[in-house]
């Protein structure tokens, strides 16, 4: 299945990439101060910037994850505009080790597939379910393109389900939320 959509993704974007805009639903949670954490797109996968950027047209704080090792769990790192990105492992772009490790409040998480209950496929080295186990309050939403989209994914019970889903068509949202 991440075969399979790795490839619909790689054939979607290959026709020119639509913007994917932020709903009202995340601009409303927007507050000056609250750390939210993105994540610099890899190949196909789709961009979060805009989201990014009116997060910090909000006076929230940006961070981004930083991998080490397949095994090893990821960080999230502050990371100020202009702050220097280095290469990591699978050519990730990610901030340097001597930033400020922190703790987001809202994450715009990167996925390999999504289904119509917010049910997220990873990359399968178990990061964001590790990550969000960690963060019980904080608010994790989806960034996708709609071709990753599948009727169901088998769900394992680490599997950490997303609060919602923003594709370059809208939101889709859990039922019931989070
Ligand atoms: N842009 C981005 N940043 C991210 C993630 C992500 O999915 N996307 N992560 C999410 O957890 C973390 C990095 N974790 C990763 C774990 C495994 C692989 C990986 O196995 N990649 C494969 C195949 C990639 C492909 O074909 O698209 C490889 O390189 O062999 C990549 C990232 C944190 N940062
Ligand atoms: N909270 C956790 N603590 C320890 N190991 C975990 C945890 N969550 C997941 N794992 C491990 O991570 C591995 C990969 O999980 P899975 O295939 O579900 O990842 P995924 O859905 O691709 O998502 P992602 O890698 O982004 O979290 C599994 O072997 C699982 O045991």
């Amino acid at each position: 299945m991440r075969a399979r959509l790795r490839a619909a993704r790689d054939a979607f974007v290959a026709g020119g990439p639509p913007p994917i805009t932020p709903p009202a639903a995340y601009l409303a949670r927007l507050r000056p101060g609250l750390i939210v954490a993105s994540y610099l797109p890899l190949g196909s996968e789709a961009d979060p910037m805009l989201l990014a950027q009116a997060a910090v047209e909000a006076g929230c704080t940006l961070a981004l994850p930083r991998t080490t090792l397949r095994e090893a769990p990821i960080a999230f790192h502050a990371f100020a505009k202009g702050a220097a990105i280095e290469t990591g492992p699978f050519g990730l772009r990610q901030p340097h080790a001597d930033t400020p490790i922190v703790r987001p409040d809202i994450l715009l998480v990167p996925l390999v597939g999504f289904d119509g209950a917010c049910n997220r496929l990873g990359q399968g080295a178990g990061h964001y379910d590790r990550a969000l186990t960690g963060l019980p309050d904080a608010w994790p939403i989806g960034i996708a393109w709609d071709v990753q989209r599948v009727a169901v994914l088998p769900v394992d019970p680490w599997d950490r389900p997303l609060a919602g889903i923003v594709t370059e068509t809208g939101l889709l949202e859990r039922t019931p939320p989070l």
